[in-house]
């Protein structure tokens, strides 16, 4: 039995929701994949830090109150965050890092991430900003250091989308894809579609847990800017940054043009896309776009998402599932882990 000492690097929504995970699943995951997890540190800006080095109870942290300084309720625990702190000295051999995206230059994600990879340690993050900025020099780093840097999350929350293109889809040759990449966004204009207004539809939205902190970043189309950024450098091996791409969000998008579009039967989307051209080169988008009812994409409600692989050989391949949400997007850390444990096992035989 495989025990893994995971430090947690934010404990909002998602690190809270994977602490829930570990207390209710960790049973069952010894039994079904041969680890365990135990939590060694947390460090938050708003709840403070903590530090065990023989493991924090799961169902103890996961009840954690919701107020700032709560880890000062905790025998042990501190008001104050400690990042640099539970990286280096908690004992982690993997951290789990879901703080803010920053979308302009990742930053303090990055250097969190690069702390752990020089040490070796593995590193599995839901966070746009390092991937989409960083994720080469990242990668680099953890090919040195013999960790792992893993992100999964950071499109489609749990939904397997770049591990199922690179891995499942390989030799299958994808040109392009097209998606519904942002929860918040089509989960505002499914709810304007049922007479919600737009600001109230957003509200609503972040109580689920879907919006990023800003969630200007959702309506006006940067995350999901992000996310084509990601799959355009890790699936079709562009080298794209966010400025590279035309970006539009759906805040211009009124009741009028909702109730227009339905009395035409068709749905406004926001939509990401890139190409390879034949001369090689990448174009991608982001906009919203009027599809008619039939579109595949046209019939995914709610904070689900969707994406079209264009690839050669199979023709066009669909993946839809859940595009935000704490606890999907906890499995997507669950999911990197659970790679990181295969990848290991494989090279210790
Ligand atoms: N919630 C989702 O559906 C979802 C899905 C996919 C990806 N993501 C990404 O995962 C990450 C976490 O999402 P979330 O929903 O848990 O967000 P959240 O806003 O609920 O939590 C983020 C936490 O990080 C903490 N934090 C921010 N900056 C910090 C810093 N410098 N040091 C220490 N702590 C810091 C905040 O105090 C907060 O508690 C974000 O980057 C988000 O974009 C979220
Ligand atoms: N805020 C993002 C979270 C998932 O990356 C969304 O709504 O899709």
């Amino acid at each position: 039995m495989t025990e893994y000492k995971i430090a947690l690097l934010g404990f909002g929504g998602v690190n809270r929701a994977l602490t829930q995970l570990i207390a209710d699943k960790n049973e069952h995951w010894a039994n079904e994949f041969g680890f365990k997890l135990k939590i060694v540190g947390v460090s938050d800006l708003y709840f403070g830090s903590i530090i065990n080095k023989n493991g924090l109870d799961a169902h103890e942290l996961a009840a954690v109150p919701a107020v700032k300084g709560g880890f000062r309720t905790l025998p042990a625990g501190s008001a104050e965050p400690a990042n640099e702190t539970v990286i280096r000295f908690s004992g982690a051999d993997l951290i789990a890092e879901a703080t803010f995206t920053n979308p302009v230059d990742g930053e303090p994600a990055t250097t969190f991430c690069r702390w752990a990879l020089e040490k070796g340690i593995s590193v599995v993050t839901t966070n746009k900003g390092p991937v989409a900025l960083h994720a080469e020099s990242l990668k680099a780093l953890a090919r040195s250091t013999g960790a792992q840097f893993e992100f999964e999350g950071s499109v489609m929350s749990g939904t397997p989308v770049i591990r199922l293109a690179k891995e499942s889809l390989a030799g299958s040759e994808i040109s392009g894809f097209k998606g519904i990449l942002n929860g918040t966004s089509n989960f505002v204009l499914s709810s304007m579609e049922e007479g919600l207004d737009f600001s109230d539809a957003v509200a609503k939205a972040q109580e689920l847990g879907y919006a990023e902190a800003d969630p200007t970043a959702d309506v006006e189309g940067h995350d999901v800017r992000l996310k084509v950024v990601i799959l355009a450098n890790e699936l079709l091996g562009a080298k794209l940054t966010p400025s590279d791409i035309l970006c539009k969000g759906i805040s211009g998008i009124t009741s009028t043009d909702i109730a227009e579009a339905t009395k035409a039967n068709a749905r406004w989307k926001l939509i990401g896309s890139a190409e390879k051209m034949s001369n090689g080169s990448i174009t991608a988008s982001v906009s919203p776009q009027l599809l008619p009812q039939g579109d595949a994409l046209a019939g995914v409600s709610g904070a689900t998402n969707a994406i079209t692989f264009t690839t050669n050989v199979l023709g066009p391949v669909t993946v839809v599932g859940a595009g935000a949400g704490r606890f999907e997007t906890a499995f997507a850390l669950l999911s990197d882990i659970v790679s990181i444990h295969k990848n290991k096992t494989k090279i210790g035989k």
